[in-house]
């Protein structure tokens, strides 16, 4: 009996990469002043042996780093190496275990671009393993148990933090000090508790199986950046930027995407030229442009982010210019992502 249920226990591979959720305080209330990326994989799992009730786990460190530090090259490494993991028949669901800084833009990317339909988890912590009530425990627990079961699959890619199942999509990283760091505007799609999730909704943007985008098709990922819109914004950092080499420049704008009357006549010239202008907002619960209402984005061929923040929409720009630099198709792109 007890073997049997053992081969039904599904296997689940933890990716490692840094951040919180392997990081090392100085002392028990150091919960704010610590160093991540410092605990290794096998540490991480061998300190929660419940794991071995929910799935066969094995753990592999891709890479040790804070996740304010990464790059495309590992954002396209890791991509390559879930895919590679996903396309296994001995794997059932994936972990990736990262830093929450960048954790929505690694959720978002590979969102878009793995191929499959079998449970991908994005997970962090907000204290490192060492502080009173570290949180990096409980939330590698619930991915675990997400990636292991089967209602889990075909709903894109997921991250569990604070005990809910977000999309990967829409979360964000809201506040940077309390547990209870990541949100989206539209809501969280489950709850794990005690290892068992219970859904609520799903994701209905185009996602892995039914996207356009594949990671094995991805050489290399074109440069887009963003540049800050503010009370007195000057067209400084849009040149600078699109002086730089950038293919696209996503304006992180205010409320509605609004774009101050200082940098309109640039933005113009810059798409003139060729650089892709694409329309966010960086407020905070939720930005939601809107083509054509704040600006005349037909004329000025423009696109817009509609409800992606301005990171999410820098992950999206730079997948949807590996396959087109039509910016109609773009905009179709960020309609439908
Ligand atoms: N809570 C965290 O994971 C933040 C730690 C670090 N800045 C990172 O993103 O990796």
């Amino acid at each position: 009996k007890e073997v049997e249920t053992q081969t039904k226990l599904a296997n689940v591979v933890v990716l490692a990469t840094g951040g919180t959720i392997a990081g090392a305080g100085a002392s028990a209330a150091n919960s704010a002043t610590y160093q991540a990326a410092k605990v290794g994989i096998e540490q991480l799992i061998a300190g929660i042996p419940e794991l071995s009730k929910l799935a066969n786990v094995r753990g592999e460190q891709v890479m040790q780093i804070a996740s304010e530090s990464i790059t495309n090259d590992n954002l396209l490494q890791l991509g390559r190496r879930v895919s590679e993991l996903a396309d296994s028949k001995d794997v059932d669901g994936i972990v990736i275990t990262h830093g929450t800084d960048t954790l929505e833009e690694t959720a978002y990317f590979l969102n878009l671009v793995e191929k499959t339909d079998k449970p991908i988890i994005v997970v962090g912590s907000m204290r490192p393993g060492t502080a009173m009530s570290a949180d990096g425990m409980l939330n590698l627990y619930n991915a675990v148990a997400v990636a292991s079961s089967k209602e889990a699959r075909g709903k894109g890619v997921l991250v569990t933090m604070n005990d809910e199942i977000q999309s990967g999509r829409d979360v964000s990283k809201m506040i940077n000090i309390k547990t209870e760091a990541f949100k989206s505007a539209w809501g969280p799609l489950g709850m794990v508790v005690e290892g068992k999730s219970y859904w609520f909704r799903l994701p209905a943007k185009r996602h892995t199986m039914d996207s356009e985008f594949d990671i094995k098709n991805i050489k290399s990922l074109p440069d887009v950046e963003i540049a800050y819109s503010y009370g007195n914004v000057s067209d400084t950092s849009y040149k600078a930027l699109a002086q730089a080499g950038a293919k696209a420049i996503i304006h992180a704008g205010t409320g509605n995407g609004s774009v101050s009357s200082r940098v309109v006549p640039s933005l113009q010239a810059l798409r003139k030229d060729g650089v892709q202008i694409i329309r966010s907002s960086h407020v905070n619960a939720g930005g939601f442009v809107l083509r054509n209402a704040e600006q005349p984005d037909d004329k000025y061929d423009w696109v817009v982010a509609h409800d992606l923040n301005p990171q999410k929409a820098r992950i999206l720009a730079m997948v949807a210019l590996t396959k087109t630099n039509d910016s109609k198709e773009l905009q179709r792109m960020f309609w439908e992502y």
